[in-house]
């Protein structure tokens, strides 16, 4: 098996709903996202022969979705009554609505997906919201 990992990093706010403690409140992170990348062989021929992919697509991918969420307010859809949404909207706010809880888990495997879709053999994708907690999400063996 041979594997590459990538990082990148974005600045967003959210908030969780239905949760009792702080983090009920709107509070920002610095969110730092790993990405694993496995396959059994590596490509045989061409610009990438023995590579598993390119380093900078691979990283060029997941900044391209870093950067969506770069500086944005991560709202799970229909957790916010439409008038705040509307008055936040107004005011120019940048806005990322995703249509689950924005737990760490569930950031992993929006990010896991994201890069499936863009073609990566991905394995696994690690969320950190802080140093120290880190939630991931990967294929099942
Ligand atoms: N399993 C999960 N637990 C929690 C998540 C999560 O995504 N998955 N998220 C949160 C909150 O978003 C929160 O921001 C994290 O708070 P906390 O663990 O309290 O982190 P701090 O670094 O701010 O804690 P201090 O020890 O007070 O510094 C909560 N749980
Ligand atoms: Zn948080």
């Amino acid at each position: 098996m041979y594997g590459l990992k990538t990082e990148s990093s974005f600045d967003a706010s959210h908030f969780l709903t239905d949760y009792h403690g702080k983090c009920e409140n709107l509070h920002g992170h610095r969110w730092r996202v790993v990405a694993y990348l496995e396959v059994a062989e590596l490509q045989t021929e061409g610009t990438c022969k023995d590579m598993v992919v390119d380093f900078g697509d691979f990283k060029g991918a997941l900044r391209s979705l870093t950067e969506r969420l770069d500086h944005h307010f991560i709202i799970e859809e229909g957790s916010l009554a439409p008038d705040t949404l509307a008055c936040l909207e107004r005011e120019g706010f940048a806005l990322f609505t995703v249509p689950f809880r924005t737990t760490a888990e569930n950031l992993a495997k929006w990010f896991f997906d994201a890069l499936a879709e863009m073609g990566l053999p991905v394995a696994q994708v690690d969320v950190y919201e802080t140093p120290n907690n880190c939630a991931f999400y990967r294929k099942e063996a």
